[in-house]
């Protein structure tokens, strides 16, 4: 990241100390996660990605509640984070999991050039950036898990981020006060998506004062359903290298190594 006032070495206006709970977040990682929240304090904030009001909340509204998504990822398994925008919960959770390997998908460049450069600056070696709509993936990209806050109605996120996923994978979408209404609304839809289970999950107790809600939606043998099948059979037909439909999902299943 260039220093022409798009960052300070001084701690940024506003921006609160990382709370004691980050040293246990984030471990040995804590100074890039300090990094990367005085990015989004600076640079993120110039450049319209993160309200000013929201700096001094950076460390519990948005880093920490993100990163305790963390909790639920079973070892080592690959995820796509769906409209990561500034990072969110991308790049905390990827700091707090090395083991992770993370993707993180938005459409629009000016937030994947600041990423490029968060990812660059914290020498991020788990995190990839990758520019696109999550629908334009579907038999392109197939991962354990699908992250997603403030992007979609959880039923027209569903259709987006349960076709990414590899058989019996799992989607996280951050939710707050509205889950249990939009798990109500979507059921016709994540039956058809090839969700077998659902439900919402509080995680952070110990780590914030009010616990990060989450939906969870787990997929069966044909995350996505039938059209989503077809393409990445179509997809893994065609043989296609790196992030194909079977590259991606590199590591375990979902459904391995809890923890
Ligand atoms: C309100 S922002 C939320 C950003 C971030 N997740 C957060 O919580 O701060 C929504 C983001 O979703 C992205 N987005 C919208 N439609 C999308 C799609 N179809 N696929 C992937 N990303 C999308 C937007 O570009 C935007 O960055």
């Amino acid at each position: 990241m260039d220093r022409d006032g798009t960052a300070s070495e001084a701690s940024p206006e506003g921006l609160a100390e990382a709370p004691e709970a980050a040293g246990r977040v984030f471990g040995d990682r804590l100074p890039m996660a300090v990094r990367y929240t005085e990015l989004l304090a600076t640079a993120g904030v110039q450049r319209g990605l993160i309200g000013p009001r929201e700096v001094p909340r950076l460390w519990d509204r948005h880093v920490l509640n993100c990163a305790v998504l963390a909790e639920l990822l079973p070892a080592e398994v690959s995820l796509c984070d769906v409209g990561s925008g500034a990072g969110l919960p991308g790049i905390p959770v990827a700091l707090a999991r090395p083991d992770v390997s993370v993707t993180l998908l938005e459409p629009l460049l000016r937030r994947t050039t600041f990423l490029e450069e968060v990812v660059r600056e914290l020498g991020l070696d788990n995190v990839t950036v990758l520019r696109g709509r999550a629908e334009e993936m579907i038999g392109k990209l197939a991962v354990d898990v699908v992250t997603a806050r403030a992007v979609a109605p959880l039923d027209r996120l569903a259709g987006w981020g349960m076709p990414l996923l590899r058989p019996y994978g799992q989607m996280l979408a951050l939710k707050g006060d509205t889950a249990e209404q939009e798990l109500t609304d979507s059921r016709a839809a994540l039956t058809r998506l090839g969700a077998v289970k659902w439900s919402v999950i509080g995680v952070g107790e110990g780590v914030l004062e009010t616990q990060t809600r989450v939906v969870r939606v787990e997929a069966g043998e044909s995350p996505g359903g039938v059209k989503a099948a077809t393409r990445r059979a179509k997809a893994a037909r065609a043989g296609r290298g790196g992030k194909g439909a079977e590259g991606a999902g590199r590591r375990g299943g979902a459904g391995r190594g809890r923890r």
